[in-house]
């Protein structure tokens, strides 16, 4: 089966009680349209996870981020092809994340976080975003 290189931002935020939140988008084609995930995407040749997750949150949220730690790498087998994702904290250094490629986006708290429709490879990250928060 064909491994499917891909990292994600886990954007974290404080919320106006001081709370804080992480950045969940919705996403708007594709066989998972309408799935939550972590926005990121493939990894491109020459590229370090760190550069390909700048260049894609660019892209995707035309926001400039920040990456911080490893969270974890998670692998998933699709019925077509592996998946190993690597998923980062990062924070916000500039930009608005305007959704460029996305249906919908929503920030969630640690007790609002499991309410989305993750996509079923996210569900293994977020026990471990969670006791992060
Ligand atoms: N970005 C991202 N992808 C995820 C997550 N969870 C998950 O299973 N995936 C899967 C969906 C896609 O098959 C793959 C990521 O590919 P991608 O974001 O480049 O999207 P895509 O297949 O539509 O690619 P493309 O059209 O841009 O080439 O990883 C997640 O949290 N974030």
């Amino acid at each position: 089966m064909r491994t499917i290189k891909v990292v994600a931002a886990v954007i974290k935020a404080v919320n106006e009680d001081g709370e804080p939140i992480i950045f969940a988008t919705q996403r708007g084609y594709g066989d998972f349209k309408g799935g939550w995930e972590f926005p990121g995407g493939k990894i491109e040749s020459g590229e370090t996870p760190q550069e390909a997750l700048k260049r894609e949150i660019l892209e995707e949220l035309d926001t400039e981020i920040a990456v911080g730690d490893l969270i974890d790498t998670i692998e998933f087998d699709y019925p077509d092809f592996h998946l190993s994702m690597e998923c980062f904290w990062c924070e916000i250094c500039r930009g608005d994340l305007v959704l460029k490629e996305h249906e919908a986006a929503r920030w969630l708290n640690k007790e609002s976080l499991c309410c989305v429709n993750w996509l079923p490879a996210d569900v293994l990250l977020l026990e471990k975003v969670q006791m992060n928060l």
